[in-house]
């Protein structure tokens, strides 16, 4: 067998860790022959339901995981870790907007870029869903200068499987039929969600998802809108943010950077810029990535972008933009 990966999961003791650690422990991610250490991240004030959730991961018995180690101690939490999935922050509450998040929220991803520099492993892999999720890892990847930026990724996979499943729903199909739905920009209401790439299997053919549609309205407006929104309907609906599906989603961002995504799929992932589609270098921008087994991945370049397109990813741009301006002044200040 495999030496053990060392995982972090941070915000364990919250509500998105407790739908997520069971599947990252049984091997929905890193496969069914990978030992994993996970490490179990919280703050002081949360270390007895903590103890809770480690005495429930070691009753499930499961056959990979070879310990479980709590700690309320970021520099001890970090040491020697291959993957970090940050989720621990404060979650947005009905009402507020991201943004409203981004002063509380910001100084977390500033103090774990510094643990991550100076003790995790060179190579990290690091997911950040912590709010304002984008502008937290550009955060995280400014503070910690010796790790590689592309091993920074912030999650935007949830916006892409709830855009696949609202084509799923449309078209009566099942949510596997439906592939390359790309989310461009931000995890926010500005987020673009765009079909153009997007094709489905139907009746036996696979088709642009546009053409099986047929109806560029729904496409055009109220998809968009209510996939910019789902996270507020969420909230509105269960007076918490969402959190089944926010794990399933970190399941699928990691698993599929880890192993690679078929030839021919792309996955969309919130990554640094390198200046494609002209969004300003290093901010961390969701676009269409293709992933390869040897855990890297690239961005999928020479999609055509229409001026519907582009109006919409300058927006989402813009704002992510003016978030990384603000984040900026209140970690230097
Ligand atoms: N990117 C996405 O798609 C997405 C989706 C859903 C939720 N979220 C965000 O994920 C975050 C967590 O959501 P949740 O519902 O699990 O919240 P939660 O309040 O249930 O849990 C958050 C946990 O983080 C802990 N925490 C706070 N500061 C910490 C720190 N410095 N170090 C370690 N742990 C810390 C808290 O004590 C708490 O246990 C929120 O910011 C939420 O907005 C992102
Ligand atoms: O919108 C939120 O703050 C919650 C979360 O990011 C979501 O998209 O469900």
């Amino acid at each position: 067998m495999a030496e053990p990966l060392r995982v972090l999961v941070t915000g364990a003791a919250g509500q998105i860790a407790y739908s997520l650690l069971y599947s990252v422990a049984k091997g929905d991610v890193f496969g069914p022959n990978q030992p994993i250490i996970l490490v179990l991240l919280d703050i002081q004030p949360m270390l007895g339901v903590l103890e809770g959730v480690v005495m429930e991961m070691m009753d499930c018995a499961l056959p990979l995981l070879k310990e479980v180690i709590p700690s309320v101690n970021e520099m001890e939490a970090f040491k020697d870790v291959d993957v970090a999935m940050l989720v621990g922050a404060m979650p947005r509450r009905e009402g507020m907007e991201r943004k409203d998040l981004l002063a509380a929220n910001v100084k977390i991803f500033k103090s774990m870029g510094h643990a991550i520099d100076t003790q995790a492993k060179k190579n990290i892999k690091v997911v950040v869903v912590g709010n304002p999720a984008n502008t937290n890892a550009y955060i995280c990847k400014k503070y910690a200068p010796s790790i590689n930026p592309a091993n920074f990724t912030a999650l935007t996979r949830l916006d892409q499987n709830r855009a696949q499943a609202q084509i799923a729903a449309k078209l009566g199909v099942s949510n596997s039929s439906v592939k390359n739905c790309v989310i461009w920009g931000n995890h926010s209401s500005t987020q673009y969600p765009d079909v153009n790439q997007a094709v489905v299997d139907l009746n036996g053919k696979t088709m642009p998802v546009r053409e099986a549609v047929k109806d560029d309205n729904w496409l055009n407006n109220e998809f968009i809108k209510t996939v910019q929104q789902r996270g507020a309907a969420v909230i509105k609906a269960r007076k918490l943010s969402s959190a089944m599906s926010a794990a399933k989603a970190i399941v699928d961002h990691v698993r599929d950077w880890w192993n690679g995504v078929p030839d021919g799929t792309y996955v969309s992932m919130a990554v640094p810029s390198d200046g494609s589609y002209n969004i300003e270098e290093g901010l961390i921008y969701s676009f269409p990535v293709r992933t390869k087994p040897d855990h890297t991945y690239e961005i999928v370049k020479g999609l055509t972008i229409n001026d519907f397109s582009r109006e919409k990813m300058d927006a989402t741009e813009k704002e992510l933009s003016e978030e990384k301006n603000m984040a900026l002044s209140v970690c230097e200040s």
